[in-house]
């Protein structure tokens, strides 16, 4: 069609050349687009899933700042149109070992069903990029597929499962997972065409837990006393058991350890999954491996291989993604754009909460004269009071169900409602300037000021 008086024809619209792969029976074909790239994918007949989640026949999907793999168990054909940075077909995938590990966790569930206990409660450790959240979607996506109705419980504040980082969350899933977003949305992630669902949000406002504060431990123990009587109050979720994503960091020793077993007794984790890591096998091996876990059931520990594809990502990427998660979660995305404008209000309408650097601050207290004494000093290594200054700028908030003079406990412990960002602060006038997301209100609540990430710069557009 061309249009009148500007000489245009739609042939003049940038046009993505096509190209079609051939996928032979259990190969994948990995890729990754850059940011500002878009790739587009269309199945044209056979079977194929990206982590776990059924791709639909002739449905165009498109990807930007991406890495992953299209998976197919009996061969398939795709065809795809856009540069991706790189592409390329593998016939070697742990793919047979992870979908033994969702058989044997199904037979629990089966178990379950009829003994009325829980079903598999599940932690996957690794190191950093070993796979671990994409085991977890693909576990997630799998029980989802197969009839059940798992918790999802991400514990790695890098990562932002339904909601953004710096947060830890629980969810329960119980439609497919969206292929292009990955875990889909919830009201504190945006807007989506899949149904949406409420994840139960706690703040950490860190990237990196330290078995030494006072926030990622009890934060952890919150999620667990949810999860656990979401189990027992509902026997479907029930018998689904939980799945637990966690951060690479926690499988380094030391400290790491620590937590892990903070997890596994919070949770009562009986199936204990190793990504990539011999020495970390045999480690959880010695220590957790047919310890008894209430009554008749003892853990299990197993290993999987790392996947050729799970790829490390450079700060660049890592930093861009974060920012992607938090403009979506603001503007929504091109399904479902959101407009939120922002607000002003005056500095004696919050009270603003810090979240301590935790490691400067547990060490400062181990120092001679240093230690917490008194409550008010190990209150100091929860939240610090802050007054609004410039510092915040571009800083995210997260509002909590608390009220601003509750304790720092209680503040710690209250789930998120949303978040926000200060967009300005004026000292002289004493007024803060807001991006709230859609529909929050700024009540007089908390506000918990995160140490990360503090890279993002202004997100008002
Ligand atoms: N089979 C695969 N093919 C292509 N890319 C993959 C594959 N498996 C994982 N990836 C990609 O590799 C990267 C690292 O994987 P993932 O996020 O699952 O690791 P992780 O262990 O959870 O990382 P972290 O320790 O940072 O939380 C991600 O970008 C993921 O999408």
């Amino acid at each position: 069609m061309s249009l009148p008086g500007l000489q245009l024809s739609a042939s003049d619209e940038p046009v993505l050349s096509a190209v079609v792969h051939h996928l032979t029976e259990g190969s994948e074909w990995r890729f990754e687009v850059a940011f500002g790239s878009t790739v587009e994918i269309k199945l044209l007949s056979g079977n194929a899933e990206l982590f776990g989640t059924e791709l639909a026949q002739k449905q165009t999907y498109s990807f930007s700042g991406t890495k992953a793999a299209i998976y197919t168990w009996h061969g398939c054909t795709i065809e795809v149109a856009g540069e991706c940075q790189v592409e390329y077909l593998a016939e070697e995938t742990p793919m047979i070992s992870y979908a033994n590990l969702h058989f044997a966790l199904e037979r629990k569930r089966d178990e379950a069903v009829s003994t009325g206990q829980d079903g598999p409660r599940v932690l996957v450790l690794g190191p950093e990029d070993a796979g671990k959240t994409s085991l977890v979607k693909l576990l997630t996506a799998y029980a989802t597929r197969s009839g059940r109705q798992p918790v999802t419980v991400n514990l790695d504040p890098k990562e932002g499962i339904l909601s953004v980082p710096g947060s830890l969350s629980a969810v329960t899933f119980s439609s497919i997972l969206d292929v292009e977003e990955g875990w889909g949305s919830s009201p504190v992630n945006g807007p989506s065409p899949i149904p949406v669902m409420l994840p139960l949000v706690y703040y950490y406002g860190q990237a990196n837990p330290d078995s030494g504060d006072r926030i990622y431990k009890p934060i952890v123990t919150r999620l667990a006393v949810a999860v656990l009587s979401k189990l027992q109050d509902d026997r479907h979720v029930g018998s689904s058991g939980c799945l637990i994503d966690t951060p690479g960091a926690i499988s380094q020793g030391k400290g790491g350890y620590d937590i892990i077993q903070h997890i596994v007794s919070e949770f009562s984790v009986n199936v204990l999954v190793v990504v990539g890591s011999e020495r970390l096998y045999s480690d959880m091996l010695r220590r957790f491996n047919g310890q008894p876990i209430g009554i008749g059931e003892t853990t299990t520990v197993i290993k999987l291989d790392r996947s050729g594809g799970s790829v490390d990502r450079d700060e660049d990427f890592l930093r861009r993604s974060r920012k992607a998660q938090f403009l979506r979660y603001f503007y929504g995305d091109p399904k479902m754009e959101l407009h939120p404008r922002t607000t002003e209000c005056d500095f004696s309408h919050v009270t603003i909460y810090r979240v301590p650097n935790t490691t400067s601050d547990f060490l400062a207290s181990l120092l001679p004269g240093g230690e917490a004494e008194d409550d008010a000093a190990t209150q100091r290594l929860i939240y610090e009071k802050v007054v609004p200054s410039p510092q915040m700028q571009n800083g995210i908030l997260a509002v909590v169900q608390a009220d601003g003079n509750d304790t720092p406990e209680h503040i710690r412990d209250a789930s998120v409602i949303g978040f926000v960002q200060i967009t300005e602060v004026d000292e002289k006038r004493k007024k803060l300037r807001i991006l709230p997301p859609i529909g929050l209100q700024l009540p007089r609540r908390a506000l918990i000021w995160g140490s990360w990430p503090s890279d993002l710069g202004e997100l008002v557009r």
